[in-house]
């Protein structure tokens, strides 16, 4: 990791096995990407985004199959806008995105993106956005059944399975106001996975989350991002996390500052993590 030194002790995180790792194909590339909201009812703007690009001309490289990357920077530096337009649900002003090898754009149909977001990409966000009155084997069936690919039996199956790998096949009938925050996390992880995606796109998913359930989430993370080889791009505000990522992405004013590249990916260890964040609020 490229991080400045620290005076505390993080050596925690030189102690678990290195795993090498092999990227695949480039499966986001943007080129030349701004975007600006309009203030309705006035005649202002904010350009959020100032000619992003992630290409292979630039120095910010595209995101490949596998890779984990984690988009970093101050309050109001565009990342939500950024992962909300790579996930086709909001458009750029101009340029374009890459997705998969398909290129979007601002006149790409609705249904395609409704389409391709359903097929290919999932979606992890803060706070949970479970449907209240749906169990949680329910909630994760739910994209299965309206993608309509698979039949009843194997729906159930497959959301067996998915609560299962998130570890909660003793939960699957609660409904998610009897489930814990960190329960509810992974049974957001389970139905973003429900249909197989090549991408999961991921807003702040620990920030609602205490350490011991933040540490839960991100091994689950990584281990299927290293299983899997399914490609993460998460947004969040917590450094501690940056060691989960294969690359960290800056972004400040709407524009990429700066990039750092972990060799390895490093799981936190719970309780030398609570002893660094004891000596470090000491
Ligand atoms: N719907 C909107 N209408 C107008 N301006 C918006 C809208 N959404 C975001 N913005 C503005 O765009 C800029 C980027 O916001 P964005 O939410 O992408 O930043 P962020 O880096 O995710 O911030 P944070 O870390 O606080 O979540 C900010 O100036 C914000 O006020």
């Amino acid at each position: 990791m490229t991080s400045e030194p620290k005076d505390y002790d993080n050596s925690w995180t030189y102690r678990v096995p290195q795993i090498h790792k092999e990227l695949g194909e480039p499966v986001i590339t943007i080129r030349h990407l701004s975007k600006t909201y309009n203030i309705p009812g006035t005649d202002e703007s904010v350009k959020a985004l100032h000619d992003i690009h992630l290409a292979p001309d630039s120095e910010f490289y595209p995101i490949r199959r596998g890779e984990f990357v984690i988009l970093r920077g101050p309050s109001g530096g565009g990342k939500t806008t950024l992962l909300n337009i790579l996930g086709t649900i909001d458009t750029a002003t101009s340029g374009t995105v890459e997705l998969l090898g398909e290129e979007i754009s601002e006149i790409s149909s609705d249904a395609y993106l409704s389409g391709l977001r359903l097929r290919r990409i999932g979606f992890v966000f803060q706070t949970f956005n479970l449907l209240g009155t749906m169990s949680a084997f329910e909630n994760v069936e739910l994209p299965m059944t309206i993608q309509g690919k698979l039949g009843h039996r194997q729906r159930q199956e497959r959301a067996l399975m998915l609560l299962e790998t998130v570890g909660l096949q003793d939960r699957i009938a609660h409904l998610p106001s009897e489930l814990s925050g960190g329960e509810q996390q992974r049974v957001t992880i389970a139905r973003a996975l429900s249909n197989d995606p090549d991408i999961l796109l991921l807003d702040e998913p620990t920030g609602d989350l205490d350490t011991a359930n933040t540490i839960d989430i991100m091994n689950l993370l990584l281990r299927i991002n290293r299983e899997k080889k399914t490609t993460c791009v998460m947004v969040t505000h917590n450094p501690d996390v940056e060691c989960y990522a294969d690359r960290l992405l800056y972004l400040e004013d709407g524009r990429f500052v700066k990039q750092a590249v972990n060799k390895v990916q490093t799981p936190l260890i719970l309780e030398e993590y609570q002893e660094y964040l004891r000596k470090k609020d000491a």
